[in-house]
């Protein structure tokens, strides 16, 4: 219930909140008074909620109780973040003048206050609201004639980037972003409001104007300070009003003071390979299923010691390369530190002590730093320096000799930082003292005197004392008179003669003393009682004078930065490779794809952490090209085999090999894969009313309308979210349509042992199955993936594994005999089924659960050992023992 101003009984502070807050009505203002930022009315009463703070009131508006709530304004981050991340803005309301300045004005008026900040999801910049090793992106989404462009913009390291996009590559361009905040006019917000909630993000609307192409240009030209934006590609309309878009938002969230953003750069949409939401989802690439971070591809693989590395890492991930020299120069970097150790250790020891540059950069920016900001740019920049003196090496790869060249010729600027600031600079510039001593003669001086002052009085007083011989002269001070210098009454004629006069300026007689003061005494005292604020106004100024320093240079940083970054992920994805026994994949542009001894990365690193069993490698050939090809697999077996297991492991070679990282196997061939599918029989999506069936059914659409020959298809159990005959049937054509129109490598994986008969007809697919042993009744896991079908699903094996009660292990047994039995005479009708079984029985009849003796226990319930001759002995055990083969 936000009411207006115009109201009588509004006290002239209360009239101020509420024009101001009509003015962000979608945020939660926070109003500055004094040392608290409070909250009025509703805002009140949901960030009292959100903040789990006290509601209380303060005053009466109309009558009625004001809600009210109030935070300390130095713990407010910490408010800000708990607010964003339950869906709220806020608005940042502070002071622009001292109470003071106000009262200056006039008795009653109220202390000028004005909105100085936004706090959105994708506007963050402060470290303690980012997590380091992530982007934080904010997205904007815009349309011209059907066409659609995506820009995307990381705020606190000044990524800029757009990519023009067709309408069905926005939710996986979006899912690879996975944006914090997507903005988007009200119309399109109606068309695109699931797939944008689906990355996860919120979603602002601005007006049409924000998106316009022409003032788009305008923004960007004015933001780059260029006249044409030719210099940095050509941009469509679509993607000028996109990128527009961002610069307008960041006006209106930062109130016109911009962040550093990088010149913006056109992707285009065929550099990736292409993956979407639901195969993301299902890979646990960046997320797991339940939405958060362990177990996933990037945990189990992040060995990156810096956020700048892990973010590259993250960027990498999500966007594997199809272009086969950008992975080679990668690999070859990863190779190079794999072979030379000690370089290796070496700059990883360097990286661990390299603090963040870009977001230190986009703080400085924003005018939202702190000495350590620029103390974090000397320290990156000359430890920078550093790494590439010693990556020296004469047969350095591409990458690294670029990144080596960027991190070279800063010398002038971090000598210049090194020179003004200490080694340990305080937080906060507000409180100075991080500029180093010698550095300023004007500030050395005011610190001396703001410290010293009492020494240079005595010295003062000890040498009027020595030019006029009064031992008794002092100097004091009160408030009065300030510093001034007294002696007794007796000495008044000799201080006030000629001699002494000039230099004496007499103040005050008492009736035991006289008081004088000198020019430079008040000098001094001027200096002494300034020297404090004096030390801190040079010091902001210094401040100020560095961050423009290093703003001036702040692209040859960034490139640093972005330097730093790729060793930091070429000597992290080396050391993952050493220690865990992986290979270099070959890369080419045909459709080979060949993995001799692949591993599951995750599934391998999990396995060794438990101290389980060992992961069993195996083998995988989907290379299409070649008369012999098969490109389709269709892999059956038990349950708890190995499946997903191994579909999923080929699925994440390919996209380790092309985000140009070594992969877990012994050798890996694989032809650039342009597009991943990755579908496994659907869960349910209640949150929009989708049923298992219908989700696995739109996702399988998904991969049949889009997937080419540069895919990649991995299917797991579709059809199982349906009746029998229809999942079968549904599979079958699947496979089918994958196999004669697709012509994509694809892994298949199934329960319908029916569809095992298919290799007759499709001449690139072939059957394999993971094997498994079955012993008395049990079953042992082997793991192994050979050619060839399963002969059955061992799902009641399995069932009991499971600990399924022994009654109804048994009912089922029985039932799947009858049921077999059926099948193979052709009927298995239902009624017939349930004439034969008797109901089901709760207390199954010991006979039935006890399990059969095996050949080799009957044969030796016949044996009497002591009848046995030695002969006799070493027979049966020959026997036995063929028995078991
Ligand atoms: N190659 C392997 N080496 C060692 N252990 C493995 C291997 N593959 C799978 N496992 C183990 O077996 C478990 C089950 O594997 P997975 O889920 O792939 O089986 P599945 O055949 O897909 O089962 P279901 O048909 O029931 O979905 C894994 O969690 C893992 O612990």
């Amino acid at each position: 219930m936000f009411v207006s101003a115009s109201k009588s009984t509004v006290t002239p502070m209360m009239a101020q909140f509420l024009e101001i807050k009509s003015e962000y009505p979608d945020a939660l203002l926070f109003y500055r008074m004094g040392d608290f930022y409070e909250m009025f009315f509703d805002d009140a009463v949901h960030a009292a909620e959100a903040l789990d703070i006290a509601l209380t009131k303060r005053g009466k508006h109309n009558g009625d109780d004001i809600p009210m709530c109030g935070v300390p304004h130095h713990a407010a981050e910490g408010y800000f973040l708990t607010l964003i991340r339950k869906g709220f803005r806020v608005a940042v309301c502070e002071q622009l003048e001292s109470p003071e300045e106000a009262k200056k004005r006039g008795y009653k008026s109220v202390v000028k206050r004005g909105v100085v900040r936004l706090v959105t999801p994708g506007t963050l910049t402060e470290d303690s609201l980012l997590n380091a090793r992530h982007h934080n992106y904010l997205c904007a989404c815009s349309e011209v004639r059907g066409e659609f462009a995506l820009a995307w913009a990381d705020v606190s390291t000044g990524d800029f980037l757009v990519q023009n996009c067709p309408r069905i590559a926005l939710g996986p361009l979006l899912a690879r972003l996975a944006p914090k905040e997507v903005l988007i006019t009200e119309s399109l917000g109606q068309e695109l409001r699931e797939v944008i909630s689906d990355s996860g993000a919120a979603i602002t609307e601005l007006s049409p104007a924000s998106f316009d192409s022409a003032a788009g240009t305008d923004r960007l030209q004015k933001q780059f300070g260029v006249k044409s934006l030719d210099g940095f590609g050509q941009f469509a309309r679509v993607e000028l009003g996109a990128l527009g878009a961002i610069v307008d938002y960041l006006a209106i969230t930062q109130k016109g003071k911009l962040p550093m953003l990088r010149p913006p750069i056109k992707e285009s949409a065929n550099t990736a390979m292409q993956i979407d939401a639901a195969t993301r989802r299902n890979l646990e690439i960046t997320h797991n299923l339940s939405g958060g971070r362990d177990s996933t591809l990037l945990r189990t693989i992040d060995r990156t010691v810096t956020g700048g590395g892990a973010r590259l890492l993250e960027r990498r991930l999500t966007a594997p390369s199809t272009n086969i020299s950008t992975i080679n120069e990668r690999l070859d970097a990863v190779g190079y530190f794999t072979q030379n150790s000690s370089a290796k250790d070496q700059a990883r020891d360097a990286l661990k002590q390299t603090p963040d540059m870009d977001r230190a950069l986009s703080r400085i920016s924003l005018d939202r730093a702190g000495p350590r900001d620029l103390s974090a740019i000397q320290k990156g920049l000359a430890q920078g320096a550093q790494l590439a003196t010693d990556l020296h090496a004469d047969e350095l790869p591409q990458v690294l000799i670029t990144a080596s060249k960027d991190l070279q010729g800063h010398d002038e600027l971090f000598n210049a930082l090194g020179d003004a600031l200490i080694a340990e600079p305080p937080l906060l510039s507000r409180d100075g003292g991080f500029v180093a001593d010698g550095y300023n003669d004007e500030l050395d001086e005011s610190r001396k005197l703001r410290d010293d002052g009492r020494k240079i009085i005595s010295a003062f007083q000890a040498e009027y004392s020595t030019l006029t011989g009064i031992n008794a002269l002092k100097i004091k001070h009160n408030n009065v008179l300030g510093y001034f210098i007294e002696t007794p009454a007796t000495h008044a004629q000799k201080m006030l003669s000629e001699e002494y006069s000039d230099k004496f300026i007499h103040r005050q007689t008492t009736a035991n003393a006289v008081r004088f003061t000198t020019v430079e005494l008040s000098e001094l005292e001027t200096k002494i009682l300034n020297a404090g604020s004096r030390a801190l106004e040079i010091e902001k100024q210094i401040f100020t004078q560095l961050c423009s320093f290093i703003l001036e240079r702040s692209d040859a940083i960034s490139v640093a930065a972005k330097a730093l970054a790729e060793i930091d992920l070429s000597s992290a994805l080396a050391d993952l490779a050493n220690g865990d026994d992986w290979v270099r994949p070959k890369l080419s542009n045909d459709r080979t794809f060949n993995i001799i001894a692949g591993r599951h990365p995750v599934v391998e690193s999990a396995l060794r952490r438990d101290g389980n069993h060992a992961f069993v490698a195996n083998d995988c050939d989907l290379s299409a090209d070649g008369e012999d090809a098969k490109p389709a697999w269709l892999l059956t077996g038990p349950n708890m085999a190995g499946k997903s297991t191994f579909l999923r492991q080929n699925a994440l070679i390919a996209l380790l090999a092309q985000m140009g990282s070594f992969v877990p196997a012994q050798s890996a061939e694989i032809g650039v894969v342009t597009q991943l599918f990755s579908r496994v029989g659907a869960s349910d999506d209640l949150a929009r009313g989708r049923s298992t069936f219908m989700v696995e059914m739109v996702e399988t659409a998904a991969i049949l309308n889009q997937a080419n020959e540069g895919a990649l298809v991995i299917l797991d159990e579709i059809g199982r979210g349906t009746a029998t005959y229809d999942g079968l049937s549904i599979a079958w054509a699947t496979l089918e349509h994958l196999h004669d129109v697709n012509k994509c490598r694809t892994l298949f994986a199934t329960h319908y042992h029916e569809l095992t008969g298919l290799t007759s007809q499709l001449s690139g697919l072939v059957n394999a199955t993971v094997t498994v042993r079955e012993w008395e009744g049990d079953i042992i896991f082997l793991h192994e993936v050979k050619r060839g079908a399963a002969d059955r699903s061992y799902g009641v094996q399995v069932a009991k594994l499971a600990g399924l009660p022994v009654a109804v292990i048994e009912r089922a047994r029985s039932v799947l005999e009858k049921l077999e039995d059926g099948a193979a005479s052709g009927g298995g009708k239902t009624q017939t089924l349930l004439d034969e079984l008797p109901l089901f029985n709760a207390n199954p009849t010991p006979a039935q659960s006890a399990p059969k003796e095996s050949e080799i226990e009957n044969a030796l319930r016949e044996v009497l050992p002591d009848e046995l001759t030695p002969k006799d002995a070493l027979a049966l055990i020959y026997e036995l023992r063929s028995k078991l083969d």
